[in-house]
């Protein structure tokens, strides 16, 4: 199992009590998988989204990454060498190009990374859709779906196993949402990544290998 939830608990603090969001919340996930986390507005998607991206902590319980609890391996170092992240808002640096944003990982990871960051940072984004005119653009002058395929590029730049998103779709139309989901179907398919998207889209969910329903603190598993 590549990322495992293990009795996962995680509460607000209001005043004298708590208020649980997740409640011994148990998942697994793998790779050559595509999972959708679906629940309502406010159930907590990106609460455990969150805890799986090592951006906060579980009160109680573990995440782990191939049976090593992501506490242990330490977070910086999960969060820069083992997951990509991608966000519904994009994200990306205003100041640099679209090219430049996929190197910036690429700096800051201590994975390995061929020599030619440049060529293989222009080959990702021409894999995901973004030719070399647009991947020299500033990002603002990309749409909104190229400003979200960027993203994704700049996700898989340190060549993780494990893609995660929030809400990737919610700024984009039906056609642009249809062809991002596209994408993560065949990262997962063709690839052999581990592609976990919060969603509250039943359409986004249903083309999911797999998808786990957050209610009320409780997450159920449809196997
Ligand atoms: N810092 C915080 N302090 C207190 N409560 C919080 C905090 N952050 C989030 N919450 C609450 O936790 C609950 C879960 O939030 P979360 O953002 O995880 O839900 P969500 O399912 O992702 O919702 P949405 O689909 O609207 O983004 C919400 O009721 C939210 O108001």
């Amino acid at each position: 199992m590549l990322l495992e939830a293990k009795e996962v608990n995680y509460y607000y603090q209001d005043g004298e009590s708590r208020r649980y969001i997740l409640k011994d919340t148990n998942a697994k996930f793998e790779n050559g998988k595509f999972y959708a986390i679906l629940g309502q507005s406010g159930s907590g998607k990106t609460t455990f989204l969150s805890l799986l991206s090592a951006l906060d902590s579980p009160k109680s319980g573990e995440i782990l990454l191939n049976d090593v609890n992501i506490k242990q391996l330490g977070y910086e170092k999960y969060r820069r060498n083992k997951i990509g992240i991608i966000f519904q808002a994009y994200n990306l640096v205003p100041t640099l190009t679209a090219v430049e944003n996929v190197l910036v990982p690429m700096s800051i990871t201590e994975n390995e990374i061929p020599a030619d960051r440049k060529t293989v940072a222009y080959n990702l984004l021409d894999y995901i859709g973004i030719g070399k005119s647009k991947a020299d653009r500033f990002v603002n002058a990309l749409s909104g779906g190229e400003q979200q395929r960027v993203a994704i590029a700049r996700a898989l730049a340190t060549n993780v196993e494990l893609i995660l998103a929030d809400e990737p779709t919610g700024n984009l139309d039906e056609e642009m949402e249809q062809e991002i989901v596209d994408i993560f179907k065949k990262l997962a398919h063709e690839h052999d990544k581990c592609v976990i998207v919060v969603t509250h889209s039943n359409e986004i969910a249903q083309q999911a290998d797999h998808i786990l329903r957050l209610k009320k603190g409780i997450l159920e598993v449809d196997e």
